[in-house]
């Protein structure tokens, strides 16, 4: 769906756009940092999600005729519109690996280009950063919990609008096995399934007539949606009389779905009354606001589902409406630039960086992160970026460097994965990661610090600012 055109903006952007070029900076170099400040759902990781989509919008991004024409009648001069008829991002962008695990106030993200292209690609960019980082971070939390059950994403109806289409890619890279989103589907090659609704039971006068005709229609991955009247005395019998009907026929019906009551006591009981019906093979699937909690709970009452059905809470973040991911200038025209602010963990970090993750010698990731400048290969003793006088010696571990070239000269460099390739690399990255921080209640805190350099080109800046004032 990649029908985005360069007005998918804030009307600020191309504002400065507009005097950037009226004064002859627009050619001026820019580098831009994107990360986020908290980490959502109170845990100790998010997972980075977004990146294949974003570098390919930003690849194609141009203004259409149409644009122009709209650009126009909003007041933008002719000879700004003549440039911006042959925009084009030809930028170099560094970044994290799609689907590794990440960190707050660490950049995730650089981006380095002349201002006009940097501020045009922004929104663009935290609308889909922030919202796949968002959704990807919370199916990686249920992942985490269902083990090796059958996770399907049925969020679309309860998304914000659109929404659903990203969400239903960056669930993949979370760990979801399938969605119920067509377009979706078939966009980014992710399985998709389905069962049937409440709807089309009611349409019958009888439940076992439905199911019949569902059977005969739709034999293959044929799924009974059970508790329309009453589970366990009319919909698992019904089931259980055309699952037979079926085995008479050489088919097989895929499983039956549970979407309310007491799911752990139904899903025991109905599985009681398919094995002894001898099907065995037929699954236990569950729906009604399931999220990671829930779905934990289940499993420790040993309710025997196999496939679980997340929609709004999956979808919608909750409960955090955003990641509150950001995009902050770092270095302009030969010069390292800082935001100041009263708040000391909303200064920025300037210049041009690198991130490294700090590993033991088996490999294992000891929790921390350190950011240097971006020539700097090694960093032998991180600081706390605002208490300086906790560090931590790095000399005797690995270090990784995390930002790789991804775009140069706005071409895409790395190559293509599939979104199992995406999900399974998350799987490695959170394996490396200890235990401590992917529990829910009070993980254990990353640790970020900077590099003995950085920090004195940061407290320069601060220093030449206060020295300004005085
Ligand atoms: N055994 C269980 N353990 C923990 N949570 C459960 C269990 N069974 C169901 N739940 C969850 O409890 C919540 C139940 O909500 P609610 O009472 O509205 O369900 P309901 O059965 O659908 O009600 P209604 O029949 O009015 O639709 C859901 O989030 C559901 O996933
Ligand atoms: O609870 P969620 O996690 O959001 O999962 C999606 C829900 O959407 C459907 O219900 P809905 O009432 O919309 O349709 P239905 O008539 O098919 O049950 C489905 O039966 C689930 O209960
Ligand atoms: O296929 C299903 O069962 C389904 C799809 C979307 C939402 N709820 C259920």
């Amino acid at each position: 769906m990649n029908n985005f055109t360069a007005t998918y903006t804030d009307q600020y952007q191309l504002a400065m756009a507009e005097v950037y070029f009226k004064q002859g900076r627009h050619r001026e170099k820019a580098v831009f940092d994107y990360f986020f400040r908290d980490l959502p759902f109170s845990g100790g990781f998010a997972v980075f999600a977004g990146l294949e989509e974003v570098l390919e919008i930003i690849r194609d991004l141009h203004f259409s005729k149409e644009d122009l024409e709209y650009l126009s009648d909003q007041g933008f001069s002719d000879d700004f519109l003549k440039f911006l008829k042959d925009f084009r991002f030809r930028g170099t962008i560094y970044s994290c690996k799609e689907g590794d695990v990440v960190f707050p106030t660490r950049p995730i993200l650089q981006v380095e280009a002349s201002i006009i292209e940097a501020q045009i690609i922004e929104t663009l960019l935290l609308n889909i950063l922030n919202y796949e980082t968002l959704i990807a971070t919370k199916a990686s939390r249920i992942r985490l919990v269902a083990g090796d059950g059958i996770l399907l994403d049925f969020g679309m109806r309860r998304a914000q609008a659109t929404g659903a289409y990203f969400g239903s890619r960056a669930a993949m890279v979370g760990g979801f096995d399938g969605t119920s989103n067509v377009i979706a589907g078939r966009n980014y090659e992710i399985p998709v399934s389905g069962t049937m609704a409440h709807s089309f039971i009611q349409s019958y006068d009888d439940e076992l007539k439905a199911f019949r005709d569902f059977a005969q229609g739709r034999p293959e991955g044929c799924v009974f949606l059970v508790d329309t009247y009453n589970t366990l005395k009319s919909g698992v019998p019904n089931a259980i009389k055309v699952a037979k009907e079926m085995e008479a026929r050489g088919q097989k019906l895929l499983a039956i779905r549970l979407d309310s009551g007491d799911l752990a006591y139904l899903a025991k009981k109905s599985r009681q009354l398919l094995d002894d019906a001898g099907l065995e093979y037929v699954k236990i699937a569950a729906s009604n606001q399931l999220d990671e909690y829930v779905i934990k709970s289940l499993l420790e009452q040993q309710a025997p589902i196999d496939i679980f059905g997340v929609g709004t809470n999956l979808i919608t973040g909750d409960p955090d409406a955003a990641l509150d991911g950001v995009y902050k200038l770092a270095w302009f025209n030969g010069k390292p630039r800082i935001k100041i602010s009263e708040s000391i963990i909303k200064v920025t970090l300037p210049h041009k960086k690198q991130v490294f993750r700090i590993k033991d010698a088996s490999g294992k990731c000891v929790g921390a992160d350190a950011i240097g400048l971006y020539h700097e290969d090694r960093i032998d003793e991180m600081y706390h970026p605002f208490e300086p006088y906790k560090s931590m010696k790095l000399s005797e571990f690995r270090q990784e460097a995390l930002l790789n070239k991804v775009m140069e000269n706005g071409k895409i460099l790395q190559e293509h994965r599939s979104l199992s390739q995406i999900a399974e690399y998350s799987v490695s990255r959170l394996s490396e990661l200890p235990i401590e921080y992917k529990r829910f209640n009070n993980p254990h805190i990353y640790k970020i610090g900077i590099s003995e350099t950085l920090r004195q080109e940061r407290d320069k800046l601060i220093h030449n600012y206060k020295q300004s004032l005085s």
